[in-house]
């Protein structure tokens, strides 16, 4: 499956950020973030560990507050927004979390039906049934519906959790480390599910993402934080066709011991 390339037209952008600063006491951890995700649009974020990637997307998400700067989420302002709009624009975004965050004492169909039974409570018994179907369709996982999470592989889980977000449409998925923890194969299959989801569900996504191999199968565009701020925005080959040196040990760290090891 081939992913939109750079170039492809995408309309008004989904998240906007414009000088975003965050510290923890003393610690400067994001320090003048600029972002543009365009409607439609697949962005990797990299960075080294503690490098702010995850205080990012919870700035994103209304978990964290910014200490300056602008943060626009589908034309609504983040950094100064009511507490019944910032609710309502949550239901927008969907979280694709490390641990699939699925709940273990609940059957996969229980795991699906929940958010919807939760934030939409007009729909019908049918509804949900119909709804839960057609998703684990989609992620491929029709045959697991009576199964507990415990009894699924690692990348069962991770695409369970997936199905789970999608069932409430989002217009936006944030994706924390989709691929860790899984084999190469396992990665590959993540892969063109977010890829697919992108297209079918005409997501715009930021992938957070150590797996240099899962950034460039899936996103438009990659980003690197580095020192408190996106060093290199672009497509995966002219981000990494730099001398810079932190860039550059990033790739020959990262991806030249990766691809190595396959
Ligand atoms: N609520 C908080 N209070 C204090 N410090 C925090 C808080 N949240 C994050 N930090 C600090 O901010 C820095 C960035 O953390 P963050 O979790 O965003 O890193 P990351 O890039 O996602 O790292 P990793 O790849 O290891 O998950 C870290 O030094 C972390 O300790």
């Amino acid at each position: 499956m081939e992913t939109t390339k750079e170039n492809t037209a995408f309309e008004e952008p989904a998240i906007l950020i414009k000088g975003l600063k965050k510290s923890f006491g003393n610690l400067v951890v994001l320090n003048g973030v600029d972002l543009e995700v365009r409607k439609g649009e697949n962005i990797a974020v990299l960075g080294r560990s503690g490098s702010g990637k995850s205080v990012l997307i919870k700035i994103i998400s209304g978990l964290l507050q910014p200490d300056s700067g602008s943060v626009q989420v589908l034309g609504e302002q983040v950094d100064n927004i009511s507490a019944a709009d910032l609710q309502r624009l949550r239901l927008k975004i969907g979280f694709s979390f490390q641990s699939s965050a699925l709940y273990d004492s609940m059957s996969v169909r229980e795991n699906l039906a929940f958010p919807l039974v939760r934030n939409k409570r007009e729909l019908s018994a049918a509804a949900v049934n119909t709804a839960i179907e057609e998703v684990l369709h989609e992620v491929g996982l029709s045959q697991t519906i009576m199964q507990m999470p415990s009894e699924l592989s690692g990348g069962q889980r991770k695409r369970i959790g997936i199905a789970r977000t999608l069932i409430l449409k989002p217009e936006i998925m944030l994706y924390d480390e989709p691929t860790s923890g899984l084999d190469p194969i396992t990665c590959g299959e993540i892969n063109k599910l977010i890829i697919k989801v992108q297209q079918q569900y005409k997501t715009s996504s930021i992938i957070i993402t150590h797996d240099l191999t899962c950034a460039k199968a899936t996103a438009n565009r990659i980003a690197m934080l580095l020192d408190g701020k996106f060093l290199a925005t672009g497509n995966f080959d002219t981000v990494f066709d730099t001398q810079n040196e932190s860039v550059r040990s990033f790739y020959d760290y990262n991806f030249t011991t990766h691809e190595n090891n396959k």
